[in-house]
């Protein structure tokens, strides 16, 4: 199972969550309490290790704009958070997550229409168009059921419900941004308890005991 911690907006938090097994990063350039320049993201990322995903999060955006953040950048994954259509989502040239806000079940109609490389699943929008830190009802889509996508999990996760969320939708890649926090800063432990709770790993597992 893979994380993605979303929200980064400096480098220390950004290898700390390296170092405990982060396999994505997040970069928001929408409108957010998250926000961050370009220069920002690029003295980041070219620190970030070559294979990590590096995720640049944009809510109905120009073309011309992620295409300028992506070259300036490093982001190698863009995730449209708007009402991007399948035919936005197509015209890039590099892999593609799209977000849809789930009400109910009728929201998850449209998934059949997009074709792009990964499809985000949150809370329907509340006072942002992201990163809410709101759940919605897995039931409904672990009934509707998203065979052939690689679904990506998000909206209010957090260390205490991630496993139950993982258990009823299965998905490729859990997402977490608010979950992580503590007065709207992110919080090494709480990403270390959310990564360990997704990983599997135990607590104190690591911890040499010296005799
Ligand atoms: O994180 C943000 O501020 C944000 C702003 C605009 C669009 C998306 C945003 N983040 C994404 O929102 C979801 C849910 O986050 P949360 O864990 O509920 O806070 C997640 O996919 C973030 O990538």
């Amino acid at each position: 199972m893979k994380v993605k911690i979303c929200g980064i907006t400096d480098l220390d938090t950004a290898l700390s969550a390296v170092e405990m097994g982060v396999d994505a990063l997040g970069f928001v350039f929408a409108e957010s309490k998250r926000r961050i320049t370009i220069d920002c993201a690029k003295e980041i990322i070219r620190v970030l290790p070559k294979d990590l995903l590096k995720i640049g999060v944009f809510v109905n955006e120009h073309k011309e704009m992620i295409e300028k953040v992506v070259m300036e950048t490093g982001i190698n994954v863009i995730q449209l958070h708007g009402d991007e259509s399948p035919s936005d989502c197509d015209s890039f040239a590099m892999p593609v997550i799209k977000a849809l806000s789930i009400g109910s079940s009728q929201d998850l109609l449209q998934a059949d229409e997009y074709g792009c490389e990964y499809l985000l699943l949150d809370s329907p929008k509340g006072k942002y168009r992201g990163g809410n830190g709101i759940t919605f009802d897995w039931s409904v889509a672990a009934r509707r059921g998203l065979k052939g996508k690689n679904v990506i999990l998000a909206g209010g996760l957090t260390a205490e419900n991630v496993a139950e969320a993982i258990q009823i939708i299965q998905p490729y890649m859990v997402d977490v941004s608010s979950g992580v926090e503590v007065e709207g800063m992110k919080d090494k432990g709480k990403i270390k308890r959310f990564i360990d709770e997704v990983k599997g790993r135990k607590e104190n597992e690591n911890i040499f005991i010296a005799r």
